[in-house]
């Protein structure tokens, strides 16, 4: 399997604070992986350095193939992120904000129209597209936030804690969605989260990051049995918790 993303020695400081501190990292073509910690652990930051967003202060990275510091471009172009509080025009409805989108990224009208509402349909949007998006409950508009990666038609989503804030039947269809659009589509995933039992439903592979440090990688089973001595017993849960404490 083709690596999509790559990290190697990766690092951000924040004045005396180190946020990311020599990441090293690996996110397959094809699979789903769960970048996991509690808060402030270095989730977001990661994901800014990947995107060409934020420089590193040390180590390097490449997303397909490309490096976000010199060549940040076609990352853009070909990554869609979905940022933990996705901005739309409340005023405008779900159609005409994927409108705009479209027009930021040249995309003609007509091609443009009918991956409007392909997106629409595939997030389950397509009876509230010409509803103003001020309307939307905030399942409502990350589900748009997906339908409006899916205009670009990205090879990789990188999804900032997606379902944050969501009630329980948003989360399941979130998730249910972005493993989905995994299937269906082929689209790599990586997706952050400080709740567990989600990535345990959807991830193939995940990675557990503590103040800065990832501290594990693997698949679910993976990390039990390394942690635990057993693959069959454990939840993530316990697992987190065990490398939480441990460090
Ligand atoms: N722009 C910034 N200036 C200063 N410190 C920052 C900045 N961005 C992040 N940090 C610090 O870096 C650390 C990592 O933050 P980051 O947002 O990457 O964590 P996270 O895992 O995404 O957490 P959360 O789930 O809360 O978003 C935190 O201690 C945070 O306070």
């Amino acid at each position: 399997m083709a690596t999509i993303i790559e990290t190697r020695g990766l690092t951000r400081h924040y004045g005396r604070q180190t946020a990311v501190d020599r990441l090293d990292l690996e996110v397959r073509e094809g699979e789903i992986f769960g970048f996991l910690g509690p808060n402030g652990a270095g989730k977001t930051t990661t994901i800014l350095m990947l995107l060409g967003l934020t420089e590193p202060s040390a180590g390097s990275a490449r997303v397909l193939g490309h490096d976000p510091v010199l060549d940040p471009l076609p990352i853009k172009r070909q990554v869609g992120y979905l940022p933990e509080n996705v901005g739309f025009y409340d005023d405008l409805t779900a159609r005409e904000n994927l409108q705009y989108i479209a027009d930021l990224n040249a995309i003609p009208r007509a091609e443009a129209a009918r991956k409007i509402e392909s997106a629409l349909a595939t997030v389950g949007l397509g009876d509230v597209g010409d509803k103003p998006v001020g309307a939307f409950s905030r399942g409502m508009r990350q589900r748009l936030g997906i339908a409006e990666l899916l205009v670009k038609d990205p090879r990789l989503m990188i999804l900032d804690e997606p379902t944050l804030g969501l009630d329980p039947d948003g989360t399941l269809k979130m998730l249910d969605l972005i493993r989905d659009l995994n299937r269906s589509r082929g689209i790599t995933v990586m997706f952050s989260s400080h709740l567990l039992d989600q990535v345990q439903r959807i991830c193939h592979r995940v990675g557990i990051m503590i103040q800065g440090r990832l501290v594990a990688v693997g698949t679910i089973e993976e990390l039990a049995r390394r942690k635990l001595g057993d693959a069959s017993g454990p939840s993530l849960e316990e697992i987190y918790m065990r490398y939480f404490k441990e460090g």
